[in-house]
């Protein structure tokens, strides 16, 4: 078994709960409140930025030049994705930027900045693994049981599409490889990093669905 397999084996209850929180399922059926997509969508602006950072983390601490333009590359995207969500979302529904991150998204991006910069590739690998490996899994999921004219069908073909695909392959790929590389303390560690992120998936969902704001 491969040492991702192990990973996802860890967080099959945190999947199903994803699978069947009210945002996944109202994205699914395109039923989804435009106020809780908006929310969201503010929110993962705010998300792709601090992603890039922790990717272009990784990429300082990369051995070879193959897997430093991989994480450059990952870096850039994220950008890039973050520029699509204004191009499209934002202008379409005329959704105002926000800048002030709320609970979950802010949890999430301080957990992945510190782990990134603060422990090793493999750790700081496994910490970003679920942003890629759990919105392809959803993303394939969402897909199977959309509806026609759903709202929402260009954010669910991002992640159910072959382009988004062959990027959680390459990240697979160099996760393993690391896990490879490393005693099994840092095994464990990755372990960890990568338990903790799923986790944070489904926080960053339950925020937006609940319209979480700081009460204090
Ligand atoms: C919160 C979150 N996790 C993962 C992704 C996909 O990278 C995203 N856009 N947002
Ligand atoms: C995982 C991920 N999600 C949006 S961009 C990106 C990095 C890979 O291109």
């Amino acid at each position: 078994m491969r040492f991702t397999d192990q990973l996802w084996q860890q967080i099959t209850p945190i999947y199903e709960s994803i699978l069947t929180h009210g945002f996944v399922r109202e994205l699914a059926t395109g039923t989804l409140p435009s106020a809780t997509f908006q929310y969201y969508i503010q929110q993962d602006a705010l998300y792709l930025i601090d992603f890039s950072r922790a990717l272009a983390q990784l990429a300082v601490k990369a051995d070879t030049p193959d897997d430093m333009l991989l994480l450059t590359q990952f870096a850039e995207n994220a950008i890039r994705v973050e520029r699509v969500l204004h191009e499209t979302y934002f202008s379409l529904y005329d959704i105002q930027p926000e800048t002030v991150k709320m609970p979950a998204c802010f949890a999430y991006t301080n957990f992945m900045l510190a782990t990134t910069s603060v422990q090793s590739l493999a750790v700081g690998a496994a910490a970003v693994l679920p942003c890629f490996w759990i919105y392809r899994e959803v993303g394939k999921a969402i897909y199977q049981q959309t509806v026609s004219q759903n709202p929402y069908q260009a954010w669910i073909d991002t992640y159910a599409g072959d382009a988004f695909d062959e990027v959680v392959t390459q990240m697979l790929e160099l996760t393993n490889r690391l896990a490879g590389e490393v005693s099994p303390k840092d095994r464990n560690k990755m372990a960890d990093a990568f338990y903790q992120s799923s986790r944070l998936e489904w926080y960053f969902w339950n925020d937006a669905y609940i319209l979480n704001q700081w009460s204090v």
